[in-house]
């Protein structure tokens, strides 16, 4: 057994270590979850090794991100678990507050973004949600002072609220994104996903297939909306209650003026009984090499579509994304840069 790194529960002895650490001249990393990991939190810790000395992974179930009829009390708590995972991948230390560490008595400040990439998606069905991520990351960064801090693109527009976020306070630390990743059939980890009972968990890849296909419809240019209205009609039928099927700005995540011109990301959610899964994928512009190839050869057999990967997987399967995705997981390409 793996010794499982330092918990800290305080702020102070936090930044005590961190301190110590600076005055050694290392570098460190942050990984903030809400614990319940899996290879997707583990990916980003291996990446966050792979670029600073010294890294922190902070584990706090948030409550300002939950409304009050969302799953806070639910919400998997597995410490135990998680160390053993951090200690495999030799994270540095824990940061694991209780909720008056970060929200002292009294407390009435927080951090809102209140236009930019945080309008609609999830702000339309969670609209408590962005303020409440956006106060608990700045605290987390205030608390820990990395250098750089890592996120996953399966929350993709959280991604862009937090660079944002970091990029108006003029906080020091750079937001790196990394690939989302998937179980072997598709379906993009989350803590979430062990609420899904064996049946829905069967039909739970189709979110991530119907996207790829729309994906790929999107890039050989068939107009958006009635790809859009498919994708979602494929999703009811399969018995998800959709929130949002939408094709957005993939750096701004405003509404596409000119598809053939603009980076292209289309992003989705959709209640599958009581679960509630997001997912998103990148889509090429319409026009590009692949389009054009993809257009010029129309009679691909369905067996050898069905059979296409669910994304470029990362070109060096050296990249710790791809590395921890070993076994059934496959992560998607590409990375956010900072
Ligand atoms: N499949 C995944 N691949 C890569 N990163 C991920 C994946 N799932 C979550 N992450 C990232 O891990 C970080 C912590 O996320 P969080 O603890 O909320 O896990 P989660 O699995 O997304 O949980 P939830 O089910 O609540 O959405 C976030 O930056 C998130 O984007
Ligand atoms: C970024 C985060 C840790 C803030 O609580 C959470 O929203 C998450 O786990 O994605
Ligand atoms: N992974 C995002 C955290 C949340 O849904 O609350």
């Amino acid at each position: 057994m793996l010794f499982h790194p330092p918990v800290f529960r305080s702020i102070d002895a936090l930044r005590a270590l961190v301190g110590t650490w600076r005055a050694a001249g290392f570098t460190v990393g942050m990984v903030p979850t809400m614990g319940a990991l899996h290879a997707g939190h583990v990916s980003l810790v291996r990446a966050a090794k792979a670029r600073q000395d010294r890294v922190i992974a902070t584990i706090f179930v948030n409550p300002t991100q939950f409304a009050p009829n969302e799953d806070f009390a639910a919400y998997p708590r597995t410490e135990d678990s998680d160390l053993d995972q951090l200690a495999a991948v030799g994270t540095d230390a824990v940061f694991a507050p209780l909720p008056d560490e970060m929200y002292p008595a009294g407390h009435v400040t927080a951090v809102s973004v209140e236009g930019g990439p945080a309008l609609g998606l999830e702000s339309d069905f969670r609209p408590h949600f962005f303020r409440g991520v956006a106060t608990v990351v700045s605290k987390l960064l205030l608390a820990g002072m990395p250098d750089a801090a890592f996120f996953g693109e399966k929350d993709y527009q959280q991604l862009l609220v937090i660079r944002r976020m970091v990029a108006d306070l003029r906080l020091p630390t750079d937001i790196v994104g990394l690939p989302t990743v998937r179980e072997g059939d598709g379906l993009a980890l989350s803590s979430r996903n062990a609420y899904l009972s064996a049946e829905e968990r069967a039909i739970a890849p189709k979110l991530h297939a119907a996207l790829a296909e729309a994906a790929e419809e999107i890039e050989v240019g068939l107009e958006v909306a009635e790809v859009l209205a498919a994708a979602r009609q494929t999703l009811e039928k399969a018995g998800f209650r959709p929130d949002y099927v939408a094709l957005r700005n993939a750096e701004t995540l405003a509404e596409v003026a000119d598809a053939a011109a603009e980076p292209l990301r289309l992003l989705a959610a959709a209640w599958l009984g009581r679960t509630r899964l997001i997912d998103n994928v990148a889509v090429p512009s319409p026009g590009t090499a692949g389009a054009a190839a993809a257009a010029a050869e129309p009679e691909i057999a369905p067996a050898e579509a069905e059979a296409a990967p669910f994304d470029t997987p990362p070109a060096d399967p050296t990249e710790p994304a791809a590395a921890e995705a070993g076994g059934s997981e496959q992560a998607d390409g590409g990375e956010l840069g900072a």
